[in-house]
């Protein structure tokens, strides 16, 4: 008996290790696009061999005309592919960030909702193109080394798990597999709109770098984020470590910090200002905490976004509660992907 289609066989390949390694139940977050419907077609193949319960979960923004009636179709696809639960999740989408952003942001959190219901991990159908686009839009934007990184394919935040099996996949390939497997393809209108950044990447740079560069430009992109991945979360480890080795019962003594490379020295302070509860900050508000640490003249409190403030006092920063706090203006970058 001949095997199954390659497409069909590298996308099974890409899933078997995540479900094999860990039996947690997995929700395929599927937009019907052929990306997340590959991916959930493999999965639904494959979970069952591994043992692991996969669900599926379909999210309807209510942006656009019938999206209700996409979401019900897509589910009735999953469900026919075996997955169950399936679940239509209706989201109402604020303003904020734009239609597109506020979409994403509105969609991360409904499916760590489902994941948290279903104690599942939630997987995505992010591609080695999506990696690429990540990649280069971050170095345009002149984002700092992580962001430029990429996604990883294990990442737990707030709770949620986050499992991203096809970094490695071509979405060639995932329409490949969803034509042999007579899956129908939702294509998104605004997957073509080049109102939106990464669509006129996709569609008029990344060709174009082709065709400066030669072919292979998105994996290349891939491994420089790969081989970036690496040397961050190596300094991220030794960062976390100065940190832990540090007494910071009375705050974040200035000195021993003050006299560690740049590389260490932010990450040490994104620790510290995380364990107090503030968010990541941004390059603006982090170079001015940094200042009192490196550039130090006598200077005042630096207020943060979220209503806290760092002051120097006796070679100790010190998080302190301001009111009204606001911070300097934000930096005229952000990341793409959310912390998901
Ligand atoms: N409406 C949705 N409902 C559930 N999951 C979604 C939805 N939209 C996107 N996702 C998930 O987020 C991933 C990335 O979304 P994005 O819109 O960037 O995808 P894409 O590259 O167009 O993928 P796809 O072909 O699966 O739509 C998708 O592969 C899918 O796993």
């Amino acid at each position: 008996m001949a095997g199954p289609d390659p497409a069909v066989a590298q996308l099974r390949s890409a899933v078997r290790p995540g479900l094999t390694a860990e039996d947690r139940p997995v929700l395929v977050a599927c937009s019907g696009g052929a990306d997340s419907l590959a991916l959930a077609a493999a999965v639904a193949f494959e979970a069952p061999r591994a043992g692991v319960p996969a669900g599926a979960v379909t999210v309807d923004h209510g942006l656009q005309t019938g999206s209700a009636e996409r979401a019900r179709q897509t589910a009735a696809v999953l469900r026919d592919l075996g997955l169950a639960p399936v679940l239509v999740v209706a989201v109402d989408v604020g303003a904020g960030g734009g239609p597109e952003g506020a979409a994403r942001t509105a969609r991360y959190a409904a499916l760590a909702r489902a994941a948290a219901e279903q104690d599942a991990r939630v997987a995505l159908g992010h591609t080695l193109d999506d990696q690429a686009e990540t990649v280069l839009l971050g170095l345009g934007r002149g984002s700092g080394p992580r962001s430029v990184a990429g996604m990883v394919e294990h990442r737990r935040t707030g709770g949620t798990t986050w499992w991203r099996p096809l970094l490695g996949v071509r979405r060639t390939t995932t329409r490949a597999a969803c034509a042999a497997q007579d899956l129908a393809v939702w294509d998104d209108p605004w997957n073509d709109d080049p109102a939106y950044t990464r669509v006129r990447l996709r569609t008029e740079v990344l060709p174009l770098l082709e065709q400066v560069l030669g072919g292979g430009v998105a994996p290349a992109l891939a491994r420089t984020a790969a081989l970036l991945r690496a040397d961050v979360d190596a300094l991220d480890d030794l960062a976390a470590g100065r940190l832990a080795a540090l007494s910071c019962d009375d705050g974040l003594p200035a000195a021993p910090v003050a006299e560690l490379p740049a590389a260490l020295r932010t990450r040490v302070l994104r620790g510290w200002l995380r364990a107090g509860g503030v968010p990541d900050l941004q390059a603006v508000h982090l170079d001015a905490v940094d200042a009192l640490l490196v550039r130090w003249r006598g200077q005042g409190r630096v207020d943060l976004p979220g209503g806290a403030g760092v002051v120097r006092v006796s070679g100790t920063l010190n998080l302190v509660p301001v009111r009204n706090g606001g911070g300097p203006p934000p930096a005229p970058h952000d990341r793409e992907e959310p912390d998901a």
